[in-house]
């Protein structure tokens, strides 16, 4: 073998092999990467020059071999690209004074940590785990002499004359004792998968492709069906459940984007602060947790972004606050939000249908994204008591109000696009839906700036019933978001717009306010209004229970609550709030409201009985006791209607549950 030429590969600071050794330490599996990836682009550019009319002849298939022999301890990385001459090799190898690696030496001296996983090393990365690196290669261009270089870790290199008759190029690793592991198959079959699963050219290791190649973000959405999304999310995420919707993004101008993001299920426990997102550069995989470059609200997402402009070797904190980084990030909130409105305006089901997981996400990113609130403020629905006329018309004619789901695609994506024909809002209003400005422009008259809202429908019912029968319209924020951030937020936003649930203060509009046909006891002087605040307060006896007479407004009393219990709303969110910095449960406050509703026939009944009662000298007449009983049993029955009952209070309830049907049988 001629040797062609022996010397020193050149490098303007100090050496660089101990340096990349030493700082990428933990990262040595990337060389793979890098020779696959160089591999990859050889190819490429032979295709290129074919389409050029460079290349004489067909092409053979592409592709890129990977062989070990274990007895060598080699590793090679065979790709029938382009190709090298010695001119070439000269050029691009044996000057390592490439800017890449300046600015890798540069970089390293301020912190190895900044470049732990990134690109720019290319080749020279196979030094990480090789004691001796060779190239034999042959170039495409007419004439080319095939050469073998090599190289043992110090800066001397050789080379010389090769018999390679193929035009491509072998890089060939001797590793080091300490790196056997990559002449493990299912190392290197972990590796492929990992880092290079999505580029284009078959990867052949033991004489079988084990990359999957098709990289479905960069094809055409026009051409691509639900099943190749659901595929591929179901590709990327084994054992999880289906996602609810999907964006393909895609742009090469003012930067080159492509990707697919789908919305999960999103769960109270989802870790934000942990992003899903794969972050790949030209389909060769970087990492999973691209928390700099996805804005925090966007995180619970998942899926591929693939740009060749995110800066890969720079220092987190720079990336954070790189121009373009800060784009991209713009660029996928604006079409995450521009699919999510054409999903409203196209397909009302499937809006509805997905809206309490993605409704989550959206007021989560309203929260934290000024920019997305405004995208997406007039697409927040809420599930609302209102029925329009039109919808109950429906309901009578016995037509249902929800069109039944057609497989019909929101799948596919389209270009999001903003229907002005598309369903007017009543669409939703049919459906039990509203936006909180078509709930504040409805209610203008009845309660302005004023929000009822119920957080739980089993255990608000009879606030909600309430509610409805007075014509008042209530909206249900039940979501884990809403309580404690999502409501506040909405204050803050709307100034003058007051939220408060079914069960604080009641409106007075639920109220009778003419107290004057009020009965006056004469020889008490006390209306009977008084008459049963204080019956109740000394039946129940808890001074942190503060007693209301009220009555409420109804055609029919007896279909009224007898009492309720009342939370009023500032106490209530102080309290839940502490419970949730403290992380603990909310237990239900000593301190409350309850309402007693004077107009309703067993209170009234009560009432005569305990005025009926004689009070004997040993205590209470029976009819007294009776009816300090059935007080108790009212307010116990509005606390079910609140909260239900702990071990302690269901005991009581059951116990004087039936002394009340004892006595009442015996009155009989
Ligand atoms: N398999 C190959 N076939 C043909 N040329 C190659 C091959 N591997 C490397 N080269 C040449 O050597 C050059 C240097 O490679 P290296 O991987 O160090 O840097 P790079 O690929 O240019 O950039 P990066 O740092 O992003 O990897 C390449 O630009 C290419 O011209």
């Amino acid at each position: 073998m001629t040797v062609l030429e022996k010397g020193n590969i050149t490098i303007h600071t100090e050496n660089i092999f101990p340096i990349i050794k030493k700082s990428l330490y933990t990262d040595h599996e990337i060389f793979l990467r890098e020779l696959i990836s160089n591999a990859v682009d050889a190819i490429s550019k032979l295709k290129m020059a074919s389409l050029a009319g460079e290349v004489k002849g067909e092409l053979s298939e592409p592709e890129i071999v990977i062989t070990v022999d274990k007895e060598n301890k080699t590793l090679s990385v065979s790709d029938n690209g382009i190709g090298m001459t010695a001119e070439e090799v000269k050029k691009y190898i044996n000057q390592v004074a490439f800017s890449s690696a300046e600015d890798f030496i540069q970089k390293y001296q301020k912190s190895a940590n900044d470049l732990i996983g990134h690109f720019g090393l290319g080749f020279y990365s196979a030094f990480m785990v090789a004691k001796k690196v060779e190239i034999d290669t042959l170039s495409y261009k007419k004439g080319a002499k095939p050469v073998h270089w090599s190289c043992d870790g110090s800066p001397e290199f050789e080379l010389s004359e090769s018999s390679r008759t193929q035009i491509g190029t072998t890089i060939t690793l001797t590793l080091m004792d300490e790196e056997l592991e990559y002449l493990e198959p299912a190392r290197i079959k972990q590796l492929v998968k990992t880092y290079s699963d999505f580029v284009s050219v078959p990867i052949k290791f033991e004489n079988e492709a084990i990359n999957k190649q098709r990289a479905l973000w960069k094809e055409s959405p026009q051409n691509l069906t639900k099943e190749d999304y659901l595929e591929f999310y179901r590709y990327l995420y084994p054992f999880q459940e289906d996602p609810l919707l999907w964006v393909h993004l895609s742009t090469d101008y003012p930067f080159l984007l492509n990707g697919i993001l789908y919305f999960p299920k999103l769960r109270p426990d989802v870790d934000v602060s942990k992003g899903h997102i794969k972050l790949f550069c030209n389909q060769v995989f970087v990492n999973d947790h691209c928390e700099e470059i996805i804005p925090e609200f966007l995180r619970p997402l998942r899926g591929v972004i693939d740009s060749p402009d995110i800066p890969l070797n720079v220092s987190r904190s720079a990336l954070t606050n790189d121009r373009t980084v800060r784009r991209i990030a713009d660029f996928i909130a604006k079409k995450i939000a521009d699919r999510l409105k054409s999903l409203y305006n196209e397909n009302v089901e499937e809006y509805i249908h997905c809206w309490q997981d993605v409704g989550n996400f959206i007021k989560f990113g309203s929260l934290k994204d000024d920019k997305f609130r405004k995208q997406v403020e007039d697409i927040l629905i809420y599930r609302t008591t209102y029925k329009s006329a039109e919808t109950e018309q429906k309901a009578d004619s016995g037509i249902p109000t929800v069109e039944v789901q057609t497989e019909e695609d929101i799948w596919q994506d389209v270009t999001p696009q903003q229907k002005e024909s598309g369903s007017s809002p009543s669409t939703y209003e049919q459906a039990g839906y509203t936006t909180l400005k078509a709930y504040l422009e409805r209610n203008k008259d009845r309660h302005e700036n004023r929000v009822f809202y119920c957080t739980d429908e089993a255990t608000q019912a009879t606030y909600v019933e309430l509610y409805k029968k007075q014509g008042l319209e209530v909206l249900f924020m039940d979501s884990f978001i809403d309580t404690n951030y999502y409501i506040p937020f909405l204050e803050f936003d709307y100034s003058n717009v007051k939220f408060s649930r079914v069960d604080a203060e009641l409106d007075k509009t639920l109220l009778e306010q003419d107290k004057s046909s009020e009965i006056v006891d004469p020889t008490t002087n006390k209306t009977r209004s008084q008459q049963i605040k204080e019956l109740f307060e000394k039946a129940i006896n808890k001074p942190k229970v503060n007693i209301r007479t009220e009555a409420l407004k109804s055609d029919n009393p007896q279909g009224t609550p007898s009492a309720m219990v009342l939370l009023p709303e500032s106490m209530r969110r102080l309290r839940e709030l502490t419970a949730l910095t403290q992380q603990q449960e909310m237990g239900f406050p000593e301190e409350h409201i309850l309402l007693i509703n004077t107009s309703h026939p067993l209170i009234q009944k009560i009432a005569q009985l305990a005025q009926g009662s004689i009070v004997q000298g040993t205590g209470e007449s029976p009819s007294g006791e009776l009816a300090k009983m059935l007080c108790r049993h009212v307010y116990d029955l509005a606390l079910i209607a609140q909260k239900g009952f702990d071990a302690e209070g269901m005991k009581a309830f059951v116990e004087r549950s039936n002394q009340v049907l004892t006595k009442l049988m015996e009155k009989i």
